[in-house]
């Protein structure tokens, strides 16, 4: 976003010019509009996008207000051209990898093309984001700007957005000049802006309009070896989240060498590098278990458990991403549940629940649960650190994973018959009966095992969840094939325990 809004413009309607295709190539004003053929691509890529959309709350104040409707997945070392307080949603860089090079390319050809001056250069991505606007209140567009002195070029692409009216990005022909025009973009096209040209996007007056932008700065081209040695840090971060894109799409192994790299990152001064570095590691622990010990044996464990105990500001995701990255590397691995435990990490991550962040708060769960599957000192640890009443608590959190982790993580704990009353008395039935309603079968199923958990665990809960009546939902559940298996669990449970106890009331 540009920092320049030196006037709101008022002009005329003589010189719009509503395109009656969407193919343009505005010398004068320095705007290219292409259609990329990207569309089949973009359609299959919208639930991903939207699955891991999370906007950043910035404090950038575009004309419409606060400007908080964008998911950034890359941000550069460019003050200048930052959006303050803008942080970078890793997921979302995994997510547009497969995209962005070649989008960057075919912008760099149509500004060489128009620069031949600056043959020596290249275009480097400084800001990528997602933004979606709606009729919401500051959400609509974005006003009149330029997008920063430091901005070389930069596109929009875009993205497939089902049904909304409005959008699309008006140009003017120059800074002061009254003439613009308006392009209605449709899915898979691209508008490309040279330097300092001023635009802006037009309100949205239905429905939802998705777009990617991305701003380039020139760069003078280095050989290709060249890169390797002098590895700066927005490479090593390119590197990290190409290595967490493989591992989303297929098993991907590193080797002892990449560990290494990952931890060393894991250490940097700059907290975007460990950002990522810890996300890079989750994703690499999730996708084969000889990385959870090729990662844990470079030296990444206390690194992560001391990026839990950083104070960070608050849009800061370190400590999100290193409790997201602990889990993963617990997963289904005694070793490391112990070494974890070892470092200290359970009281931090039982405070952590209570984060107002919610990927702080979702991620700390997870890292709980697994660090409770099947490991009897972490139940006692979680438990001893105060963790039952924070995770009743987060089974009314306001994100689904919250709510789904904190259960599985007092399903874990509930084996044990005193936390298994205590987890009672801090009004965990009455919540995940409450979830048994949930719109979400995941959130239902995982509200079924955990009352199961609660009713082998002790008398006192069986009866009480006996009492709570739930046999018509867990009915309604069995007609469900996966529903079916925590539900008959849940029935079986409280009818054999319950012809124990005596007859159900
Ligand atoms: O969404 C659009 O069409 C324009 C976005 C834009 O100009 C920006 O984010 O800088
Ligand atoms: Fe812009």
């Amino acid at each position: 976003m540009g920092q320049k809004r030196k006037r709101v413009w008022t002009f005329t309607s003589c010189c719009h010019r509503r395109q009656e295709t969407h193919y343009a190539d505005n010398e004068r004003v320095k705007v290219s509009v292409v259609r990329t053929g990207l569309e089949q691509r973009l359609i299959a890529l919208v639930p991903a996008i939207k699955e891991v959309y999370m906007p950043c709350r910035t404090s950038y104040l575009d004309a419409t207000g606060q400007w908080n409707i964008s998911c950034y997945a890359e941000l550069d070392d460019l003050p200048d051209a930052m959006v303050p307080g803008a942080v970078v949603h890793p997921p979302m860089a995994v997510v547009l990898q497969p995209l962005l090079d070649g989008l960057t390319e075919r912008l760099c050809t149509w500004w060489l093309a128009r620069h031949p001056e600056f043959s020596a250069f290249e275009l480097h991505r400084v800001q990528t984001f997602v933004t979606r606007y709606s009729v919401h209140r500051g959400e609509t567009h974005l006003t009149r700007h330029v997008d920063g002195p430091h901005v070389d070029a930069s596109f929009i692409l875009q993205l497939h957005s089902e049904r909304f009216t409005g959008g699309g990005v008006r140009v003017w022909d120059s800074e002061n000049s009254r003439d613009y025009t308006d392009y209605a973009l449709e899915t898979g096209d691209l508008c490309m802006l040279d330097h300092l040209v001023w635009h802006q996007s037009l309100p949205v007056t239905s429905g939802e309009r998705w777009v990617l932008v991305v701003f380039c700065q020139k760069r003078p081209k280095r050989p290709k070896q060249h890169v390797a040695h002098a590895e700066r840090s927005t490479a090593r971060c390119q590197k990290a989240i190409a290595l967490a894109t493989s591992a989303a799409h297929a098993t991907c192994t590193i080797d002892e060498e990449q560990a290494q790299a990952l931890a060393h990152m894991l250490s940097s001064s700059g907290m975007d590098e460990r950002e990522r570095a810890a996300f890079t590691v989750g994703c690499l622990a999730a996708s084969s278990a000889s990385n959870q010990t090729t990662i844990v044996d470079s030296g990444a464990l206390p690194l992560l458990v001391n990026m839990l105990r950083t104070p960070a500001p608050p849009l800061s995701k370190e400590r999100g991403w290193a409790a997201a990255a602990l889990a993963r590397l617990a997963t289904n691995n005694s070793r490391n549940k112990a070494m974890i435990a070892g470092l200290g990490a359970i009281p931090t991550l039982v405070e952590m629940l209570s984060s107002e962040q919610d990927l702080e708060a979702e991620e700390a769960a997870s890292a709980l649960c697994n660090l409770s599957a099947n490991n009897e000192a972490n139940k006692h640890l979680i438990s001893m650190s105060g963790a039952v009443s924070a995770l009743v608590k987060c089974l009314e959190g306001a994100k689904p994973k919250q709510r789904i982790w904190s259960a599985c993580t007092l399903s874990n704990l509930a084996t044990d018959p005193v936390v298994c009353r205590q987890i009672w008395r801090a009004g965990a039935i009455e919540r995940l009966v409450h979830l048994l309603h949930s719109d979400t079968s995941k959130e239902r199923r995982r509200a079924a095992a955990a009352l199961a958990s609660l009713a082998r665990g002790e008398p006192s809960t069986h009866s009480a969840i006996s009492a709570a009546g739930v046999r018509p939902v867990l009915e309604a559940m069995l007609r469900d094939a996966e529903e079916s298996i925590e539900a008959t669990s849940l029935l079986e449970v409280l009818r054999c325990h319950g012809e124990k106890a005596g007859p159900e009331h």
